[in-house]
């Protein structure tokens, strides 16, 4: 709501000029009864307050204007206790109107027989005249109103973008900076007075600056590392353009801080995949040594070099030995080595600057030892890493630092190496394939996983770990093995190990109708290598064997009444007989 208060000292010079235009005295107050304007010659004393009992203060209740022709007869006066200190001989007072409310009211005064004559004579110019003043206090009040919106809106956006967790730097459109936040100021270790002297160039001066200011091409996620004032600020910077009526007036750079993207990397990688060596299944002596011994070299910051056929859980042991350190709230990262071209290798390992080869992302990348600070970094199949790469993965684990390419600054590395492969690194370094001075580097500690085939023992509590995993993930509720299975299952060379064994639970999950997996799920591929030869010629205890000849009946023929009746019949037992045993062996 306008307040005409607000706009006390416009209205007292707006009485002013009414005055020496009309050569009248001027009154003006506001719907509260403040005087606003004054030019004080019609009252023996300074009028302080308007009374609702004088002529302006009527004008002010009523909203209709008043014009008093003469004092002494006038009702208006006549009623006045301060008729007697009052020089009015005329008055013509108007009320001022915004959208039908009024909000106050002017007046002039004649206080000779002069000046009452030209007043009463000049009445309809003068209320025409008096109208047009109300109507310029009025636009002012408007006017002071939308600044004090604007302020408040500027003071809200001040309060807000000083709050927030992103540096902001807001500059014009020729790079002058205009408004800096506290994040900022206290990143570059400044004064926000002494920044806003700058251009955006003494900050950065790279080429995507002035792309912004000359072209108006935006940019987003660059990373910038700014030394200043003895403080260092490692942070994402995106621009951002301020508008106004189509017609760009500047642009706002926001900085993101390293350190709150590598909590987030940290929290993504953490929240999904982290493993103990709980989650590692297997009570055999050689999976128990294995874990006892990586659980022992967990807290060393050591380089370590995991060694083991494909698919033993060489990134299993990884991630348990990460989640089991001090470095365990950092990130853990994995890598392929292999799954990489050549080319690429390098850029996704140690990440790029902006330009620094044909095809390279806009902004530059980030890689993945830069991903992993603080944390883990798991290089598997160290061994497909190409020998100039070893050269300089060599030299980064030597000196703990490194640059990304085309960079010029060298960045403090402060991360666990976890190599892996399933290559002979010794065979390959004798024939020159590995570089022998790496090997020793990554093979600080060395850890064997031992194959599925050296520990047999492992495969049966596999199996049903798998069985319960895949039957919660694909929501079924098969119960078990059936006898020719598992030893199918038990026999098998797993080539793959872990994984292919994982696998064929999976798939015979899957495929599998009835309660318990059958040879009808298994894959061909396992089927066949064990074929006909298949026959267990051990001999086991016959009431293991009566067990799994009623297991299997029942699960060819069905658990209802009609299954169980012709599993009774195929087994040569009466029904009677077989609920007893299927009670005995537990079968339902
Ligand atoms: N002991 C284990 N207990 C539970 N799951 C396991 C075990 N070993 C391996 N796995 C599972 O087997 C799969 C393969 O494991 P992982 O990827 O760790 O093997 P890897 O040796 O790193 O394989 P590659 O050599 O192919 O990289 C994963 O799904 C993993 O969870």
């Amino acid at each position: 709501m306008v307040k005409l208060s607000a706009i006390q000292q416009e209205v007292q010079k707006i009485s002013e000029a009414i005055a020496s235009v009309i050569n009248m005295d001027v009154i003006i107050s506001d719907n509260a009864f403040n005087k606003i304007g004054d030019t004080k010659r019609h009252f023996d004393e300074d009028v302080k307050y308007i009374k609702d009992t004088y002529v302006i203060g009527k004008v002010i209740q009523t909203g209709k204007a008043l014009v008093i022709s003469e004092k002494e007869e006038g009702e208006n006066c006549s009623v006045c206790k301060e008729k007697e200190k009052c020089n009015l001989q005329a008055m013509i007072c108007i009320p001022i109107k915004y959208e039908k409310k009024t909000l106050g009211a002017i007046g002039i005064i004649a206080i000779t027989e002069t000046y009452r004559k030209t007043l009463l004579e000049n009445q309809a110019n003068l209320i025409e005249f008096l109208e047009r003043m109300a109507d310029l206090i009025i636009s002012k009040g408007l006017e002071q109103e939308a600044t004090n919106k604007l302020q408040i809106v500027k003071n809200q956006m001040v309060s807000i973008i000083s709050s927030i967790d992103e540096g902001i730097i807001a500059i014009d459109e020729s790079g002058h900076i205009i408004y800096t936040n506290t994040v900022i100021n206290h990143a570059l270790n400044i004064m926000p007075e002494e920044l806003k002297e700058k251009t955006i160039y003494d900050i950065l001066s790279q080429s995507y600056i002035e792309k912004l200011i000359n072209e108006k091409v935006q940019f987003s996620d660059i990373e910038v590392l700014i030394n200043r004032n003895r403080r260092e600020f490692h942070a994402l910077v995106s621009s951002k353009p301020v508008e106004l009526g189509g017609k760009s007036t500047g642009f706002i750079l926001i900085f993101r801080k390293m350190e709150d993207i590598y909590k987030v990397v940290n929290k993504i990688s953490l929240s999904n995949l982290s493993t103990t060596f709980e989650d590692i299944i297997g009570t055999s002596s050689e999976i128990e040594q294995t874990k006892e011994k990586a659980r022992r070299v967990a807290n060393s910051d050591s380089t370590m070099l995991i060694l083991g056929e494909s698919g033993t859980g060489k990134e299993l042991f990884a991630r348990a030995i990460h989640y089991s350190s001090n470095r365990k709230n950092k990130p853990f990262i994995a890598f392929n080595c292999a799954a990489i071209p050549e080319s690429l290798l390098e850029s996704e390992l140690f990440g790029y600057e902006e330009g620094a080869f044909t095809g390279a992302v806009k902004g530059g990348r980030l890689g993945k030892f830069q991903l992993a600070q603080g944390g883990t970094i798991f290089l598997d199949e160290i061994g497909d890493v190409p020998i100039h790469l070893q050269t300089k993965l060599l030299r980064v684990l030597q000196e703990k630092r490194f640059e990304k390419i085309g960079g010029q600054k060298s960045i403090a590395l402060d991360v666990r190496i976890i190599a892996a492969t399933n290559k002979h690194l010794e065979g390959m370094v004798e024939n020159g394939e590995f570089r022998e001075d790496l090997y020793y580097r990554l093979s600080v500690i060395p850890i064997h996983i031992p194959p599925l085939r050296e520990r047999l023992g492992d495969i049966k509590i596999l199996l049903e770990f798998f069985l319960k995993q895949h039957n919660q993930k694909l929501n079924k509720n098969i119960k078990g093995f059936s006898p020719e299975v598992e030893a199918v299952l038990l026999n098998n060379k797993w080539k793959g190990n872990v994984r292919e064994l994982e696998n064929v639970v999976e798939y015979a999950i899957n495929m599998e109708t009835t309660s318990y997996i059958t040879m009808n799920s298994i894959p061909l591929k396992i089927k066949n290598l064990q074929g006909e030869k298949f026959s267990p010629k051990k001999i086991i205890p016959i009431e293991k064997m009566e067990k799994e000849l009623i297991k299997e009946a029942l699960m060819l023929y069905g658990n209802s009444v009609t299954g169980k009746n012709m599993s009774a019949d195929a087994l040569g037992i009466g029904m009677a007989t077989l609920y007893r045993k299927i009670k005995k062996y537990k079968l339902e």
